[in-house]
């Protein structure tokens, strides 16, 4: 018998999670670091390694977990990083291993999910390449990756205390839009800042918050990975005079497209190509700005410095504006212009089952929550993984979560009824079924509001079939995109509109749904799926050590 060895490399690291002294903006806060550096280290893989991170708690009085975004976890559910989900969160002081397998090339990224860590700074770069001596369906001659994140000066405990009180303070727009941990409060890297007072940064480039300068040579390309982990900003990104070639979205190769500007919500990410075929003599604006919510938050700002052009000669044209944040239209061509490289998998013909959820906004004995089907997702303290696992039935509510809502509710106006129930239910999946999902925006409790929701789900990829107008109904699925839809883990649903997903439930587990606004999820937007959890084997115990598992390891005495 011939055995073929595989060389599987194994990347090692150690990681410490801790609150530290940082200015993200030039304001000095609290950030939640990894190994002192903020935002925290970059991974790089390549198809087929496996991850290893022994990540220890070094916060003195909270739990922390790490979502791996966009990595499906095939195989290894419970190194998902969900709290109340995949894991108990990992108590102060405690290790955890998280020991995964990355399987496909792609622009990924990993952050907290517990609370609002995501906001507090919890995030960094996942890269992974195609293996040594395999190409991308795309060249270029370098490469750079752009994290962003929108920041706070409030506290994340602020923030959270905030979202859950009567009346609800919202934790309003962020002040400061960071790339790679970087951005500008209190100056800005323009020389005349509008009507503003402030003043134009003074940067030694030694600062935390300097901003970052791509650094380019004439007549290259160039492939810039994106990646949003904004907690609650849409974003649009767009680079003076350079137009750029969309050819990866979340994981997955896209058919190439080109644009001007770029929208990315938050769960979001991209690689795109720019050719450095303009004046070599000059430097260029980057500029992100924010969409889809009144903007109260200055555009983040970088340079595109063409070598040997000096980085502090300043662009001579001005910053790309962000079209209007409420240019929906805009949005929405840009969105409906993404399709799958051609000859990737097609979508199964079609499904087993389809769940419609109405994403409302709506309250609860007078606390405002967001609510699918009528129904916010509150998190209980023992795992899912581990509740279902283990069969202990008291660990989340067993009533089936609806599958659909009135088919005379009104989208276009105020909830009639705006009371909500919490609940905790699952969606159970039959095993390597297909499955459709429908997301169905409406207006929120305001007269005349529908935002934004990207949408993302864990542990797999899905089809985009198709985003419309209004109130979904059977007829649309004739328009249905069963040739080229994108794969993705997260879409966008627009206001008042519905978006169509299609994915196979082949990966056992227990997986979070939701919507990527750290807040909206902190106030009850989301679901979770499970499918063919008897099929898990492996579960670390540690994941388990909280809520009704940690009692059941008790009662067996079986503590490793
Ligand atoms: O969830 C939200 O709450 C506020 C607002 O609806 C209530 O103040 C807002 O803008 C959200 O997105």
């Amino acid at each position: 018998m011939v055995v073929k060895s595989t060389a599987v490399k194994v990347r090692h690291y150690k990681w410490d999670v801790e609150y530290m002294f940082w200015a993200p903006d030039c304001e000095e806060r609290v950030v939640m670091g990894i190994n002192g550096q903020f935002p925290g280290p970059t991974i790089r893989a390549e198809v087929g390694d496996t991850i290893h991170v022994d990540l220890t708690n070094k916060l003195s009085t909270e739990g922390v977990v790490i979502h791996w975004h966009g990595i499906r976890q095939l195989g290894t559910p419970w190194a998902d990083g969900t709290a109340s989900i995949s894991q108990c969160p990992i108590n102060p002081g405690e290790t955890f291993t998280y020991r995964f397998v990355v399987d496909k090339a792609g622009t990924y990224f990993y952050h907290g999910h517990y609370g609002m860590q995501r906001s507090g700074g919890l995030y960094g770069t996942l890269i992974v390449e195609v293996p040594k001596g395999q190409h991308e369906p795309f060249h270029y001659d370098g490469e750079f990756n752009l994290l962003l994140s929108d920041w706070w000066h409030e506290s994340i405990h602020e923030q959270e205390v905030g979202l859950s009180s009567k009346p609800l303070r919202w934790i309003g727009e962020p002040q400061t839009l960071l790339i790679n941990g970087r951005g500008q409060y209190n100056c800005s890297l323009l020389p005349n800042f509008g009507n503003s007072s402030s003043t134009q940064c003074k940067f030694s480039g030694t600062e935390q918050c300097a901003p970052q300068i791509l650094q380019v040579l004439p007549n290259k390309t160039y492939r810039v990975r994106l990646a949003s982990t904004t907690a609650l900003a849409s974003l649009n990104i767009a680079i003076g005079n350079h137009k750029m070639i969309v050819v990866e979205a979340d994981g997955n190769y896209v058919q190439p497209f080109t644009v001007d500007d770029l929208d990315i919500y938050s769960g979001e990410s991209y690689s795109v190509l720019i050719n450095t075929n303009q004046n070599p003599n000059k430097n260029y604006w980057i500029s992100i700005g924010v969409r889809g919510r009144r903007p109260n938050t200055p555009p983040a700002l970088t340079i595109l410095n063409y070598k040997p052009t000096s980085a502090s000669k300043l662009p001579t044209i001005s910053p790309p504006i962000t079209p209007a944040w409420n240019d929906y239209n805009h949005s929405k061509s840009f969105t409906k212009n993404i399709f799958a490289l051609m000859g990737s998998h097609t979508p199964p013909a079609t499904y087993d089952r389809r769940i419609a959820l109405l994403n409302t906004q709506n309250r609860i004995d007078g606390f405002i929550k967001w609510a699918i089907n009528n129904v916010s997702l509150v998190f209980p303290p023992t795992p899912y993984l581990g509740s279902i696992k283990f069969g202990l039935k008291s660990g989340f509510d067993q009533t089936n979560p609806p599958e659909n809502f009135p088919s005379s509710y009104d989208i276009m106006s105020p909830p009639a009824n705006p009371n909500t129930t919490t609940g905790s239910g699952v969606y159970r999946l039959r095993y390597n079924t297909t499955v459709d999902i429908i997301l169905q925006n409406a207006n929120a409790l305001g007269a005349n509001v529908s935002e934004i929701h990207p949408w993302h789900l864990h542990g797999h990829d899905f089809w985009v079939l198709g985003y419309g107008e209004g109130k979904f109904t059977k007829d649309d699925e004739a328009k249905f995109n069963l040739k080229n839809p994108p794969l993705r883990n997260t879409v966008v649903i627009f206001p008042y509109g519905w978006t169509a997903l299609r994915f196979v439930a082949d990966n056992p587990g227990a997986w979070a749904f939701h919507c990527h606004i750290e807040p909206h999820l902190h106030m009850g937007m989301g679901v979770v799926l499970a499918s063919a959890v008897e099929r898990v084997q492996g579960i670390p115990s540690n994941a388990l050590t909280c809520g009704l598992t940690a009692k059941m390891f008790l009662k067996k005495k079986n503590i490793p």
